[in-house]
């Protein structure tokens, strides 16, 4: 079904929202035109809430209760439904974070559809059902819009089978155990942006950082995906705020075997209690990390490039070569140090970081020679809005 066959019209509104590990991002557009952006962050801690952009006049609340992402999400429809902004609303678009082999482009999310993606949710157990139990309740509370979901897998599904593939029994491949990759929306707007911004240049090789709560890094070839840090689900690659990245399958052989963890046990381990809290003891937010003097904050940070670097390398080895660093996301768009940190270890590459163009955000940050260095800020709602539109089409 596309939307033109039972929408209201073309004047509605669109409301995005993008549930991350940390946060609730939002944003309301009128076609293409963006009416306010925001930011609901430390989601399950000391939820604060920033507005990016917004009409004159409308004003945040004092307080926002969000111990977890759908209590985010009713909080902000509260807010915006008593502020006016929700009175044209045409459809709200979901980030879904896991389409499996199934969902590569945008759906609308009926009640057929959110039943094949529950079957995923163990997949993405950070994100999957709270993003699915969001939709629901703007189902019920709002059934008049369209409920239409975009998929962080789907930037990924062109990738070659080669890259998709473990080394395990062909069976296990075949039902559909395969890396899969993350943070698609996120690339698929920077892919945008470099196209923009380099031209006819873009043709080259890039490998873009998103540097969030989640973190991956993308080997993008003309700007589609070729490998990516993460696979079958959002584990693994880099190390990232409480998720410890790549891990010798062994260790959890042995925390079962002699130590007789069980799955849920693991999956704690896994997803919360790794990655920068873990190694740091301390916190799993690169903010605090930065301005620590600990020894073992220190480590955390130095092992969170460290692994930036070994995938780097990887990466370069898969395009034969690197034309463009991008840097985006939460630690991406702000850590100017970890930025320094990353481009001083690839001097091997020819990279030449900019002191000056790095603390000044750049965009760009290069030398003028080398591989071209940017920082680009993310912007996965745009990016939500225009393939809504698409769907519409
Ligand atoms: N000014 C900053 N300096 C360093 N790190 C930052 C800064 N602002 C945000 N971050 C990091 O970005 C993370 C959030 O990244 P983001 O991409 O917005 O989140 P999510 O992965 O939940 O979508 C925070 O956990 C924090 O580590
Ligand atoms: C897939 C993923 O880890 O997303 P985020 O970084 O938004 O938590
Ligand atoms: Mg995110």
């Amino acid at each position: 079904m596309t939307l033109s066959e039972s929408g209201p019209g073309p004047c509605g509104a669109r409301l995005i929202l993008n549930g991350g590990s940390s946060t609730l991002k939002f944003a309301l557009y009128q076609g293409e035109a963006r009416r306010l952006r925001g930011t609901l962050e430390r989601i399950g801690g000391a939820p604060r809430l920033h507005l990016g952009e917004a009409p004159a006049g409308l004003v945040p609340p004092a307080t926002i209760e969000a111990p977890d992402t759908p209590a985010a999400a009713g909080a902000l429809l509260d807010w915006l439904e008593s502020s006016g902004e929700l009175a044209h609303l045409e459809a709200i678009v979901h980030r879904i974070v896991h389409g499996g082999r199934d969902f590569a482009a945008p759906v609308v999310l009926d009640q057929a559809t959110l039943s094949r993606l529950e079957t995923l949710s163990p997949l993405a157990p950070l994100h999957q059902p709270q993003a699915l139990a969001v939709v629901r309740a703007c189902r019920e509370r709002l059934p008049g819009t369209h409920q239409i979901g975009c998929f962080d897998t789907a930037f990924h599904r062109r990738q070659p089978r080669l890259h998709q593939l473990f080394g395990l029994p062909r069976a296990l491949s075949d039902e559909g155990i395969l890396r899969y990759g993350f943070h698609g929306l996120s690339y698929a707007y920077i892919a945008r942006r470099l196209r923009a911004l380099e031209g006819d240049e873009a043709g080259g090789r890039a490998i873009v950082a998103h540097l969030g709560q989640g973190a991956s890094l993308c080997a993008m070839h003309r700007g589609e995906s070729r490998a990516t840090t993460m696979g079958f689900t959002a584990l693994d690659g880099l190390m990232m705020g409480r998720r410890c990245g790549a891990l010798d399958p062994g260790v959890l052989l042995y925390l079962q075997q002699q130590r007789g963890w069980d799955a849920a046990r693991i999956e704690r381990l896994l997803y919360q209690e790794s990655g920068l809290l873990g190694v740091s003891g301390h916190s799993d937010d690169m903010r605090d990390l930065l301005a620590s003097h600990e020894p073992a904050c220190q480590e955390a940070v130095d092992l969170f490039v460290h692994r930036i670097l070994r995938e780097i390398g990887a990466l370069v080895a898969v395009l034969g070569g690197l034309d463009t660093l991008v840097f985006t996301a939460g630690i991406g768009e702000h850590a100017a140090p970890v930025r320094q940190r990353v481009c001083d270890q690839l001097g091997w590459l020819g990279v030449e970081l900019d002191p000056r163009r790095n603390a000044e955000q750049g965009p760009r940050l290069d030398r003028g020679r080398g591989p071209r260095l940017w920082v680009l800020a993310t912007d996965e709602e745009a990016e939500m809005n225009q393939a809504a539109a698409l769907l519409k089409a």
